[in-house]
């Protein structure tokens, strides 16, 4: 039989990666409820994937953790710069910011603006970096980040600020800002080919496209350098599996971007996974079902839901059977 799915849409509070609203899935087995939200833009290949995130956390669980607490960073959507400054100031205590960049049709000025209004709000002693999606080509980025770093007056480091693997490794040789891989570790074939180049100094891990609590402590093991838990912009039920790695690794030199739960106007559970005095308290939180009645995606979407999980299904199904060449 196939697994049920309560599947939900939530508006955000501002527009995120290009969306307004986000939807998703939920799924139970024995352990507890798991999250199954792959973006659309993923094909079902890619979001199989985040099928066996999502398997992991309602059939198994996750390993202990070391610590109770997770530091996290406030997450700063291309707002202007006043919203920018409310957004940092109201986030439950963060000592870190990441700062989106690079967003179509917003000017430099306006990144400098947002940045410096950032800082302000954060005041000399916290952390701002930014997340440029693999928007800029490489002498763009070397450029932009020299600015941004001043505006910013200092920058913890440069999430994905060009595209590929190669690039990556160029700009490095140019910029003094930190690289942190994040695109080039959870869209590649092999999560540590940027590793393996010399092309970043941190690497973001995400439990969902990565597949898994247990195979992001696996890769946290291989990759040699640090490593950012940071969230595929869940519900707190899908959040809490970030929490559980964050919670899981020997080291956590970093704040992790799963402070997410801030860019929703609801949630599906009671007590959401939100920061107060900059970190998140690791738990689990459980659904609760006046709130997933509340959120559930309308008819027609469910249904895109279920297609999906059905394609998904057929593509592990199809590795498993598959033959291994010689
Ligand atoms: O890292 C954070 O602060 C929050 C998570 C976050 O930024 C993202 C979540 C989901 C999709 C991504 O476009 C985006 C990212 O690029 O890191
Ligand atoms: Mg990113």
């Amino acid at each position: 039989m196939r697994p049920e799915l309560l599947t939900y849409a939530v508006p955000l509070r501002t527009r995120f990666r290009g969306l307004t609203v986000r939807d998703g899935a939920l799924v139970r087995g024995d352990a507890g409820w798991g999250e199954f939200s792959p973006f659309w833009d993923y094909d079902a290949a890619e979001s199989a994937s985040w099928w066996d995130a999502a398997r992991e956390a309602a059939d198994e669980g996750w390993p202990a953790p070391v610590r109770d607490r997770v530091p996290v960073n406030v997450t700063v959507p291309a707002v202007d710069a006043a919203t920018a400054h409310r957004i940092v100031t109201a986030s439950g205590g963060c000592r870190t910011a990441k700062v989106k960049v690079a967003e179509p049709g917003q000017s430099v000025g306006d990144e400098v603006a947002r940045l410096e209004a950032v800082r302000d709000a954060l005041g000399k002693d916290g952390a701002i970096r930014v997340d440029a999606n693999a928007a800029w080509d490489v002498d763009t980025a070397a450029g932009r980040l020299a600015l941004l770093d001043r505006a910013a007056g200092g920058l913890e480091y440069a999430e994905q600020p060009v595209p590929t693997v190669a690039d990556l490794a160029a700009l490095r040789r140019r910029t003094s800002v930190p690289i942190a891989a994040d695109e080039s570790v959870r869209r590649a074939e092999d999560p540590l080919a940027v590793v393996r180049a010399h092309a970043a100094d941190v690497v973001v891990l995400k439990v969902q496209p990565l597949g898994g609590v247990r195979a992001c402590l696996r890769l946290a093991e291989q990759v040699g350098v640090p490593v950012v838990v940071s969230s595929a912009l869940e519900s707190s039920v899908g959040l809490a599996a970030g929490v559980a790695l964050a919670a899981a690794l020997p080291e956590l030199p970093y704040a992790c971007g799963l402070a997410t739960a801030q860019l929703f106007t609801a949630d599906l559970v009671a007590d959401p996974l939100l920061p107060v005095d900059g970190a998140l308290e690791v738990r689990r939180p459980e659904p609760d079902p006046a709130l997933l009645a509340a959120h559930a995606a309308p008819a027609e979407l469910a249904r895109r839901w279920e297609r999906r999980r059905d394609e998904v299904l057929a593509v592990l199904a199809s590795r498993r059977t598959a033959v291994p060449r010689a």
